[in-house]
């Protein structure tokens, strides 16, 4: 979640990481426990039938271009969610997206803590931003770096190690923009306006944000959320899910639904700011994670949004109206 500290006051963030937690206990820390008014997070759960979206016939003017865009409409302003195919980025280049993230998940601690955000700070590496002192905690560790506009990027905190970390960074922000274009583009027309209505509220000083996640394994999953309930506040987010191990979870219709892994799709959907330049048409989806007892998971996330403040749901209970039955520290509003 691309986090805006709405306290005033910073709390400093956990001391462990939670891969150092999930290495040498066998119980769950308190402070990662639901509350009771959460309930268990069921993995029980149907899955959601998100539209598997062909992007190579987008920006086409063919028939079946005609019905992919109804297609765009629908999903976008059902669920918010839609898988996309046929993306034009490389399937070598996201398995060395992968690659990179393990890499870096795996280095020592020691290591990684040299690129460890400051506590009043996103970027970095680090785990759940804390809000609050009675604020449930994510299980989940993170790597957040700007990449966009490029006077926001904190060198120091970008890994050298591995190697190409930084240019494989660089490069899926600049394939994911191209990615982000076809679509806005798309979701333009599919509502009748000029192909680039939403695209050139991005501006040139469109901000451009990347999450490297790591979700060890998790004692008690059923206690625990790896990502609290949130809608996110970009323009646009792309997804690259872990190959095999799932977790994301949608909120549809007071329904929670899990989110498939769809092989070489990108997951992709709308934001806060997409939501309100179309008046609320398209939806940007509640969603949360849950973590799993035996595996790690591995994902990177990407926020495209525009800079522009008005754009963003001007507060939490503006936000929680569309959370049921979630209790504001259990919910995240960004
Ligand atoms: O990593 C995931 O599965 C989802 C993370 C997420 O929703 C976010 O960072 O906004
Ligand atoms: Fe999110």
């Amino acid at each position: 979640m691309a986090a805006v500290a709405s306290a005033t006051t910073v709390i400093p963030y956990p001391a462990k990481a939670v891969q150092e937690l999930a290495t040498n206990t066998n119980a769950t820390p308190e402070k990662y426990i639901l509350k009771e008014s959460i309930g268990r997070i069921d993995s029980e759960l149907p899955y959601l039938d998100i539209p598997v979206l062909d992007l190579s016939l987008l920006d086409s003017s063919s028939p079946e271009a005609e019905e992919e865009l109804k297609r765009l409409r629908l999903a976008f302003s059902s669920c918010g969610y839609i898988q996309a195919i046929n993306h034009g980025i490389d399937l070598s280049f996201i398995d060395e997206v992968h690659d990179v993230t393990r890499k870096f998940f795996k280095l020592p601690m020691e290591e990684k803590k040299k690129y460890a955000r400051d506590a009043d700070d996103i970027d970095g590496y680090g785990n759940d931003t804390v809000f609050s002192e009675n604020q449930t905690l994510d299980w989940n560790d993170r790597l957040y770096l700007n990449v966009k506009p490029e006077n926001k990027r904190k060198m120091k905190v970008w890994p050298e190690n591995p190697k190409n970390f930084r240019q494989v960074l660089v490069d899926l922000t600049d394939k994911l923009e191209k990615v982000n274009e076809i679509l806005t583009k798309a979701m333009a027309k599919s509502l009748g306006l000029e192909e680039d209505s939403f695209l050139k509220q991005y501006g040139e000083n469109k901000v451009s944000l990347t999450r490297f996640n790591l979700y060890p394994p998790c004692p008690t999953p059923e206690l625990v959320l790896s990502a609290k309930a949130h809608g996110d506040p970009s323009g646009m987010t792309y997804l690259i899910p872990d190959k095999e191990v799932e977790g994301l979870q949608v909120l549809k219709d007071d329904q929670w639904y899990k989110v498939p892994i769809v092989q070489n799709a990108i997951n992709v959907n709308v934001g806060d700011q997409l939501e309100i330049m179309t008046n609320g048409i398209f939806k940007s989806p509640i969603h949360r994670g849950r973590g799993s007892l035996m595996l790690s998971k591995y994902d990177v996330c990407l926020f495209l949004s525009t800079p522009k403040s008005n754009l963003r749901f001007k507060s939490e209970m503006q936000k929680l109206k569309f959370f049921s039955g979630i209790e504001q520290q259990d919910a995240y509003l960004l």
